[in-house]
């Protein structure tokens, strides 16, 4: 028996169980008046929301009330919210009931059933809306085993032998590009210096760069505030959006270089946008501006596309970024092992959850393409800081080409939210994953009876 799973017996009796799960539709109106937070090429008006999961967990042989809560969720623009709420209701009847002692102890096996359910699989598989629920469902599975533990999630991770990380994974359809033993071998070449990395990252913590000066729908007055204040908190890596329209890119483009210089990296994010040609016509017109990468240049399930138009770019020195809508681990297979992806920009709440996102993070490495994370929306940013540490910390060694995305909204609806000092992310240090939203905020932002909408709406 593994240390870990010896220690979590001692925690908690196998009759401790999960005896609720709810979902909550939580949207902040963050498109009301045409504040252009959020915006790219073509996502004009999202209002930021979170289908949010609260497992609580309680003895079965009690009358007393819960022993803990784990708190999870998925990141949508808006109306999808209601759909992504009612697929974490159908999962209920596979969470509730479940000991944590089995859950956690075999927790592969725990992922499959949520995924491989006989009847709801016909509308993934593992993808789409009822992924997201199992992502909000997982997502609040760790927080409640981190809470449980006292250990914030990258800690609870990080603390783990390499044989105890490679059970938390279903191999399912991996095998291919990435055997159990070579998973191995990734985290035991980085088992003995784990430690040195801990204390770099408690001294230095991990670089970001920021999304949130250039969203599509600022004008250029905003866009200039915006980078003045994040150049003064000390960011030194950007994002902007690019869209359809060249003259407008350019003129952003110019914007932007004239205030931040020629040599600080910048990124872009088309979201989609153009058609592969298109793309390369697109980039290699604005190449005079040096963008490090094209994020999301065509649709997110064109791998050959993906690969076709990184051809075409890389000799003007711009790399392909995608992934945020890349939505299981098989995709990413893929995309890594046909070299179409130069980024990997896993999303916390679109693959199924940290269990997922670690199969990822190892092909990743095996394919030796770094892992800059999507983040910003809503609650994003609190989770893939934990999932980066445990990256650096266990999987990569490295935070050469790494960042870490950041967008400034929406944290102070977080009981614990991120802290980023001097552009980089500062090690949490509370127990769970970072997920529980302020029990006020999810009041006032409930759609659409929360005060914030009943407000809006009348
Ligand atoms: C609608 C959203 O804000 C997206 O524009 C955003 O997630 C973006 O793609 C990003 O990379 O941050
Ligand atoms: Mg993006």
């Amino acid at each position: 028996m593994a240390p870990l799973f010896s220690r979590l017996k001692t925690l908690l009796s196998r009759d401790v169980i999960i005896s609720s799960l709810t979902a909550r539709d939580v949207r902040f109106p963050t498109s009301a008046c045409g504040t252009g937070h959020g915006s790219d090429a073509l996502h004009k008006d999202p209002n930021y929301s979170a289908a949010y999961a609260v497992l609580t967990a309680a003895s079965s042989n009690s009358e007393g009330g819960s022993l803990y809560s784990g708190h999870g969720l998925t990141f949508t623009i808006g109306r999808g919210n209601e759909v992504v709420c009612a697929a974490i209701k159908s999962l209920e009847p596979l969470v509730v009931g479940r000991s944590l002692v089995d859950i956690f102890t075999d927790f592969a096996s725990f992922w499959h059933s949520l995924t491989c359910e006989t009847q709801l699989r016909w509308i993934g598989p593992e993808k789409g809306a009822i992924h997201l629920a199992v992502a909000a469902v997982i997502n609040a599975l760790w927080d409640l085993w981190g809470k449980i533990e006292c250990k914030p999630v990258w800690e609870l991770l990080s603390d783990m032998s390499p044989e105890e990380i490679i059970s938390l994974i279903d191999w399912q359809y991996l095998s291919d590009a990435i055997t159990k033993d070579e998973a191995l071998a990734i985290l035991h070449k980085q088992y003995p210096s784990r430690r040195e990395r801990v204390e770099d990252l408690k001294e230095n913590g991990y670089p970001a760069y920021i999304t949130s000066a250039g969203w599509m729908g600022y004008s250029d007055e905003v866009v200039e505030e915006r980078l003045q204040s994040a150049l003064k908190s000390g960011f030194t890596k950007f994002k902007m959006k690019v869209s359809r329209d060249l003259s407008v890119d350019k003129h952003r483009c110019e914007l932007i270089r004239s205030i931040l210089g020629p040599n600080v990296p910048l990124m872009m994010d088309a979201n989609q946008c153009w058609d592969v040609d298109e793309a390369i016509a697109h980039m290699t017109a604005l190449s005079v501006y040096k963008p490090l990468w094209i994020e999301e240049p065509t649709s997110p399930d064109d791998i050959l596309g993906h690969a076709k138009i990184g051809r075409a770019l890389r000799p003007l020195g711009i790399g392909i970024a995608t992934g945020e809508h890349c939505h299981n681990r098989v995709m990413f297979k893929q995309f890594l092992e046909s070299g179409a992806m130069d980024y990997c920009q896993i999303d916390s709440c679109r693959l199924g959850g940290i269990n997922e996102i670690i199969a990822v993070l190892l092909l990743a490495e095996k394919f030796k393409v770094p892992v800059c994370p999507h983040a910003g929306g809503c609650g994003l940013c609190e989770m893939v800081q934990h999932l980066m540490f445990f990256y650096y910390i266990c999987i990569s060694g490295s935070k050469e080409s790494r960042l870490i995305e950041y967008a400034d909204h929406l944290h102070e609806h977080f009981v614990h939210p991120v802290t980023v000092n001097n552009g980089c992310y500062l090690l949490p240090t509370s127990a769970g994953y970072s997920t529980e939203m302020k029990k006020e905020s999810v009041e006032e932002y409930s759609y659409p009876n929360g005060p914030a909408w009943t407000k809006t709406i009348s």
